[in-house]
């Protein structure tokens, strides 16, 4: 399915940091090798997101949302850029209404990464384990409540100088990341049955304008129909939820022949309430999330509850 090279480059908007620019790049390639294009026909266009900007206070505090797409969205809808390059993970699940996701990248490894420690188990006693993240800290108390969350925030680069510097004895990071990033061979890789990743992990999402049919019909080229169902079902779980990107919520999806079965896990911030579900999601079903967000919300403890509107939002 080639395509005429285009006679302006298209503009592909992304965050700056190493691993979003990682990704931009990855996405380029794709793009170009679908149609047979040479790299110049897409250009890359970076932006400093707020995210990136307020680096001294933990992401949930800042409050505000669409911390890593506000900017990226404004560029689409002014057509500044013709499509944005986002970590699925990062992006909302609440999108201005011109704004849809047009390809959905074949996902990468999406299990979390243990470094500073062989497992979970073998944490020493009292270790200080460095994370921002709602999920990973009370996931990690809920299965070591001895241990210590030291706040960790900044780029790949920055948390695993923080770790070498001794802030904390162990961290998370995702496999998609590290392996994007060529930083493989760095940490232990967690089972995803017994350590869940966050809804999202792993995919790259690219979002264009509703209605530019050109660029709608080019990015569906590189669209992996698998890594998008399993993105869409997580995201419609999380939006059932009412939860967002810092809710202490995780999820996996796992395939069994065009069945997907998606398992989710609720958590209170301390670790000490947990709430598992799974559910079958037939190809085409869009409720069945629905279904296990509605169910998850029916069994939680008030001091998971709380921390999630449910659908109302
Ligand atoms: N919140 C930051 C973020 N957003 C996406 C990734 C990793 C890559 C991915 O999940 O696609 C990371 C870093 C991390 O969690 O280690």
């Amino acid at each position: 399915m080639t395509a005429d090279h285009p006679d302006r480059p298209l503009r592909l908007g992304t965050r700056r940091s190493p691993l979003a620019m990682a990704q931009a790049m990855e996405t380029r390639t794709r793009l170009c090798k679908a149609h047979g294009w040479s790299e110049d026909a897409v250009e890359i266009v970076p932006v400093v997101a707020s995210g990136d900007r307020i680096q001294d206070r933990p992401l949930a505090e800042i409050g505000g949302k669409a911390l890593w797409t506000k900017e990226l969205d404004a560029w689409l809808a002014e057509g500044e850029i013709d499509f944005a390059v986002h970590s699925a993970k990062d992006v909302e699940t609440l999108r201005p209404e011109q704004i849809v996701i047009a390809a959905v990248l074949e996902r990468e490894d999406v299990r979390d990464a243990l470094i500073g420690a062989t497992s979970i188990a073998a944490l020493p006693p009292g270790a200080r384990i460095g994370t921002s993240a709602p999920r990973r800290a009370a996931q990690l108390l809920h299965a070591r409540p001895d241990c210590t969350v030291v706040p960790f925030r900044g780029n790949v680069a920055t948390r695993l100088a923080k770790l070498a510097a001794g802030e904390a004895d162990a961290t998370f990071l995702a496999m998609a990341g590290l392996n994007r990033l060529g930083e493989t061979g760095t940490g232990r890789p967690l089972d995803p049955e017994e350590w869940l990743p966050a809804p999202g992990q792993a995919a790259i999402a690219i979002e264009s304008r509703a209605g530019d049919e050109r660029t709608l019909t080019l990015l569906a080229a590189i669209d992996h129909a698998r890594s998008r169902a399993s993105l869409e079902a997580e995201r419609a779980l999380l939006a059932g939820l009412g939860g967002t990107c810092h809710s202490p919520v995780a999820a996996f999806s796992h395939f069994a022949g065009d069945t997907i079965n998606l398992r989710a896990a609720l958590f209170s911030p301390d670790g000490a309430e947990r709430i598992e579900g799974v559910v079958r999601i037939e190809p085409g079903d869009r409720s069945a999330p629905l279904r296990l967000a509605e169910d998850l919300m029916a069994r939680a403890h008030p001091a998971i509850a709380e921390h999630f509107a449910g659908s109302k939002q």
